[in-house]
C-alpha cells in the first residue's frame, strides 16, 4: 500500500498527559514555554506526578541521516517525503526551537517520570533522561508489517531519545552519542523484521557539533522512535517508592483502558493464549478475577512471549533492569546488547555483568524477578479484589484489617502468575525452535511442552555448545539437509560431511571428533523422527517454512562496529554503509531488498560465523 501522509500535516495528540498528572512544580505548558530557571531541563526529583513538560535543548546544527521504510510504512507515512527538511525538522526536534510549534499543531513534548530496580538494587527516581515524547500518530488501517499482534492500540507514541536534558536527567547530560543511535536505529527494526515484539525506530540524525564524553569525546546523534506504549515496569515502581497509592491506580487504569480494552471490554489475550490450561483451578480465592489481575497476567504473558522468542535467535538486551522492561513485551532500550554467535548459556554480551545476571540463561528468571516486582508494585490492587469499590480503599484509607487478606490474595495472583510465566515461555520457547527446524506446532502436546523441549531441543543446545558452531547458521544448514528421503539420508554422511564444515572444525574443542559426530548423528535422528511425525500428522505443512524464520542475515557486533567506525570516520557524510546495513537488516529474510551495491561487503556480512574467533561473541559496555 502506498501511503501519502506527510508528518508535519497528519493530526498529533497526547493522551497521557491528559490521563495522568503532571510535575507540580511545571503545571501547564504555559509555565513550561516560560522555563524560568531552566526548569524543564534541570535535574530534580519530583514528589507526585507522572511527567513533566520539557523540550528538546538545541542544537548548532542538525544533519538528517536516514529513516527506516519500515517504520515509515508501519506509520503509515509517504516515504518521498524523508528529503523535506519539514519532516527532517520533526524528526530531529529541531521544530521545537521555533516559538510557533504550538501553532503549527505539535503539542508540547514532555518527558515520562519511572524509577527502576538495576541488577537487584532499587535505584530510586529515573524517568526519561534523554527522551522527549512528541505526539500520536494513528495507525493506518492497513498494516504490513510482520509482527504478532500483540498490541491493540490503534496509536503510537513518537519520541526522541538523545535529545537534551530533562527534570530527569540526574547527573548526566542529556545526550546519546552516534555510536548508540546507531546500534538502537539498526536493532530495533531488524527485531521487528526478525518478528520480535520491540520498540521501533524511525529515524536518524547526527549532531556534528554537539559532543558527549563517554571514553573518549565522541560526536552525538538523535533517534526518533514510536511504541504502542512507552510504559515500563519501572513505572510502577516510581508510585510504589513513593508510597502514591492513587498514582499507582491511575497507571494501571491508564494502561488498563488504553491498551487491554477493546470496545468497552477488558482484552484478555492471555486467556486466549492459555485457553487449554486452567491455572486457577488450584487456587481457592482468586475466581474471580479482577481488571487488574487481568492486566498482570496480560504483562506477564506479553513478557514470557518475547523472552522466549529472545532465548531462540540468541537476541540479549544485556541490562534487562526493570526500567528497561516493557509493560507490553517489547524489546527495550538497546544499550550493550547482542546476538549470540555460538550457543554458550553463560554468555553475556554486557562487559560490565559479572555476575552473568543478564547473560544468555539467567535471562528467562531475571525477567520473572522483574515481574515479581510488579506484582508487588500492583499487590494491593491484586490483593484487595473485593475491596475494589470500597470508597476508603479507593481514597488510600488504608485499614489495618485488610492486610492479611491482601497479602495473601496478591501472593496467590503472584505464584499463579508464575507458573502461567512458566508455562506460557516454555510453549513459545518449543513452539519457536520448531519454527526455525521447520516442525509443525502440532506435534507439540499443549498440555506438556516441555517435552518436546527435553526429547528435542535440549539435546540440540547441548550439542550445539560442545561443537560451537554458529547458532544460526546452523539452522539455515539444516534447513537445506535432505532428512526424510530414506535413500539419500544417512546421519553419520551428514554429521561429516555436511555439518561439521559448518561446525568450525578449526576452533579449538573440548570434545572428540568421534565423540562429537556419534552425538550428531543421534540427534539427527531425533530429529528426523520428528520430521516424519511433522508430516504425517500436517501434512499441508511443508519443512521449507522454516525460511520465514531464519534469518539470512544479522546485524552482528563486529558489522554495527564497522558500519560505525565508517559512518564516523566521514563525519555522517558517507552513508552507504549504513544505508546497506539498514537494507539488510531491515529484511532479514529476503535477499531481493538488499539492494546491488556493495556485493562485496554484502558477501562478507553474510558469511555468519565463518569469520572466525576474533569477530564473534563480542561484548561492549553500558556507555552510550
Ligand atoms: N546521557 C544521559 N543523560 C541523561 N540521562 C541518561 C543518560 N544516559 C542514561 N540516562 C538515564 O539513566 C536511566 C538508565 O539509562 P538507560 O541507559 O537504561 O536508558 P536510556 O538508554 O537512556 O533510555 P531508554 O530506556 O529510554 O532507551 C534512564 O532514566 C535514562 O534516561
Amino acid at each position: 500500500m502506498v501511503h501519502t501522509t506527510k508528518l508535519w500535516e497528519v493530526p498529533k495528540q497526547l493522551t497521557f498527559t491528559r490521563k495522568l498528572d503532571p510535575d507540580f512544580r511545571i503545571p501547564s505548558q504555559d509555565i513550561a514555554a516560560k522555563n524560568e530557571d531552566n526548569i524543564i531541563h534541570k535535574p530534580r526529583v519530583l514528589i507526585s506526578g507522572s511527567f513533566s513538560w520539557s523540550l528538546p535543548e538545541v542544537r548548532k546544527e542538525y544533519r538528517y541521516l536516514t529513516s527506516n521504510d519500515n517504520a515509515l510504512e508501519s506509520l503509515g507515512l509517504d516515504p518521498e517525503q524523508v528529503a523535506d527538511p519539514r519532516y527532517q525538522k520533526v524528526v530531529s526536534g529541531e521544530v521545537y526551537a521555533e516559538s510557533d510549534f504550538e501553532d503549527k499543531g505539535y503539542p508540547f513534548p514532555y518527558a515520562q517520570a519511572y524509577a527502576g530496580w538495576q541488577f537487584g538494587q532499587f535505584a530510586g527516581q529515573l524517568g526519561d533522561g534523554r527522551v522527549v515524547n512528541l505526539f500520536e500518530l494513528e495507525k493506518p488501517t492497513n498494516q504490513g508489517v510482520r509482527v504478532p499482534a500483540l498490541a491493540n492500540r490503534n496509536k503510537y507514541e513518537v519520541q526522541l531519545k538523545g535529545s537534551g536534558m530533562t527534570p530527569f536527567s540526574r547527573f548526566a547530560d542529556g545526550k546519546a552519542v552516534l555510536r548508540s543511535s546507531i546500534r538502537e536505529y539498526i536493532i530495533s527494526e531488524h527485531l521487528n523484521a526478525i518478528g520480535i515484539p520491540s520498540t521501533r525506530a524511525l529515524s536518524l540524525t547526527y549532531l556534528p557539533q554537539t559532543y558527549a564524553q563517554r571514553h573518549a569525546a565522541e560526536k552525538c546523534a538523535i533517534v526518533s522512535r514510536f511504541a504502542e506504549l512507552w510504559i515500563r515496569l519501572g513505572s510502577f515502581d516510581l508510585y510504589r517508592w513513593r508510597g502514591d497509592r492513587d498514582g499507582i491506580r491511575k497507571l494501571a487504569d491508564y494502561v488498563i483502558d488504553e491498551l487491554f480494552t477493546i470496545d468497552g471490554k477488558q482484552f484478555q489475550h492471555w486467556k486466549e493464549i492459555l485457553e487449554k490450561k486452567d491455572f486457577l483451578k488450584d487456587s481457592s480465592g482468586i475466581n474471580e478475577l479482577t481488571k487488574y489481575d487481568n492486566f498482570y497476567y496480560e504483562t506477564i504473558v506479553r513478557n514470557a512471549t518475547t523472552t522466549a522468542i529472545w532465548q531462540c535467535y540468541g537476541f540479549l538486551n544485556g541490562v534487562l533492569n526493570t526500567d528497561n522492561t516493557s509493560i507490553l513485551g517489547l524489546s527495550l532500550d538497546f544499550g550493550p546488547f547482542s546476538i549470540m554467535d555460538k550457543y554458550d548459556p553463560n554468555y553475556t554480551p554486557n562487559s560490565e555483568d559479572h555476575q552473568l545476571r543478564y547473560g544468555y540463561k539467567n535471562t528467562p528468571t531475571s525477567i520473572w524477578w522483574n515481574l515479581t516486582r510488579l506484582g508487588e508494585d500492583l499487590a494491593e490492587l491484586i490483593g484487595g479484589a473485593r475491596l475494589l469499590d470500597d470508597e476508603d480503599f479507593i481514597k488510600g484509607n488504608f485499614k489495618e484489617e485488610w492486610e492479611d487478606e491482601i497479602i495473601s490474595r496478591a501472593t496467590t495472583v503472584i505464584e499463579v502468575g508464575g507458573e502461567i510465566y512458566k508455562y506460557t515461555f516454555t510453549k513459545k520457547y518449543v513452539e519457536t525452535f520448531f519454527s526455525r527446524l521447520g516442525l509443525s506446532h502440532k506435534l507439540i502436546d499443549e498440555s506438556d511442552p516441555d517435552k518436546a523441549n527435553s526429547e528435542l531441543i535440549a539435546p540440540m543446545l547441548d550439542m550445539l555448545y560442545k561443537v560451537q558452531c554458529d547458532f544460526n547458521k546452523f539452522f539455515l544448514v539444516l534447513q537445506e539437509t535432505e532428512i526424510e528421503d530414506e535413500s539419500r539420508f544417512n546421519a553419520t554422511d551428514i554429521a561429516e560431511t555436511i555439518l561439521l564444515p559448518v561446525f568450525n572444525e578449526d576452533a579449538p574443542s573440548r570434545y572428540d571428533k568421534n565423540d562429537l559426530i556419534e552425538e550428531i548423528t543421534s540427534w539427527l535422528g531425533i530429529f528426523r523422527r520428528y520430521v516424519k511425525e511433522s508430516r504425517n500428522i500436517d501434512p499441508t505443512h511443508s519443512r521449507t517454512e522454516s525460511k520465514l524464520y531464519n534469518p539470512l542475515f544479522l546485524p552482528r557486533n563486529w558489522i554495527l562496529d564497522q558500519v560505525i567506525k565508517h559512518t564516523e570516520d566521514s563525519a555522517g557524510q558517507d552513508l552507504t554503509y549504513l544505508k546497506k546495513l539498514e537494507k539488510m537488516s531491515s529484511n532479514p529474510y529476503d535477499r531481493s531488498k538488499w539492494g546491488t551495491d556493495l556485493k562485496e561487503l554484502e558477501d562478507r556480512w553474510i558469511l555468519q560465523g565463518d569469520m572466525g574467533e576474533d569477530y564473534a561473541m563480542l561484548q561492549c559496555s553500558c556507555s552510550s
